[in-house]
């Protein structure tokens, strides 16, 4: 593995609905292996940059590089061909509920292999053991806690063996310690599987802990103000916008009335 080697390179990205345009001049470099956190406040453009980067949404400008290849100039074979190297797992873990754990897990295995069962199971078995699940392959996802769907979520996500990762908002509506276990899962899949992460999240404790690089998406200027780790964001950056987001400031510039 060769940590500074680039595997996604957005350059110069606009992303728009109609005429409103949600951000512009987007670039950074994904780097194999990296922890990469998309930050920025309430509606600035987080899961919209997401969703360019996973297929989901054509940019108005702009290229993403995978490897050498401009994803968005392939056409819907090779996407969803390119699609197969990520994995996605968003804020609901959206696990169907009519169907148990481990035939949630073994879709995607179903969908894209020719395996047949038993070796689907035996994978299914794998991808639950890598995050601590395996006792609730049979359980239907209303038998399991938040934390536990987030985490078959993840076994999901990974079920294909992708090398790339995207998460929004993993931790949403889970309590500080469930949270903290699934931070170190991320750091598991990093570590153990070699996987690079894209992951949006307003979690900040999290991001301050796993992410080593990221991007700081501004709601009002709609472009990117900052680039860097999370800490080092907190720890050094002097955009004002950016301190009182990392210090979980409200806005205290002074309103209409109480002006003068
Ligand atoms: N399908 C859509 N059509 C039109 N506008 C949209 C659509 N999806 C999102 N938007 C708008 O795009 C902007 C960015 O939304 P997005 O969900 O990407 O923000 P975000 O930074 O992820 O927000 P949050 O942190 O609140 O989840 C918002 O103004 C939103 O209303």
């Amino acid at each position: 593995m060769n940590p500074s080697e680039t595997i996604i390179s957005v350059r110069d990205l606009r992303l728009s609905f109609g005429p409103k345009i949600i951000q512009q001049n987007v670039s950074f470099d994904l780097k194999r292996g990296s922890i990469f956190a998309v930050m920025g406040g309430s509606g600035c453009g987080k899961s919209t940059l997401l969703k360019s980067m996973i297929g989901l949404l054509r940019p108005t400008a702009g290229q993403i590089l995978v490897g050498q290849e401009d994803y968005w100039a392939q056409n819907d074979k090779r996407r969803t061909d390119i699609n197969h190297r990520f994995g996605v797992l968003f804020q609901s873990a959206a696990l169907w509920s009519s169907m148990t754990v481990g035939e949630n897990v073994a879709l995607p295995l179903e969908m894209f292999t020719t395996l047949p069962p038993h070796v689907i199971r035996r994978l299914v078995e794998l991808k639950l053991g890598f995050v601590g699940m395996e006792q609730a392959i049979d359980l239907m996802p209303s038998e399991i806690s938040g934390g536990m769907r987030k985490r078959a979520g993840l076994a999901r996500a990974i079920a294909l063996d992708p090398d790339i990762l995207f998460f929004d908002e993993p931790s949403a509506g889970l309590d500080p310690i469930t949270s903290a276990r699934l931070d170190n899962l991320i750091l598991t899949l990093r570590d153990g599987l070699g996987a690079t992460i894209v992951i949006v999240s307003h979690e900040l404790p999290s991001l301050f802990a796993i992410a080593d690089d990221g991007i700081f998406l501004d709601a009002v200027t709609h472009k990117p103000i900052a680039h860097g780790a999370p800490r080092d964001l907190r720890d050094h950056c002097t955009i004002p916008e950016v301190m009182a987001f990392m210090n979980r400031q409200a806005d205290i510039s002074p309103t209409d009335e109480t002006k003068g």
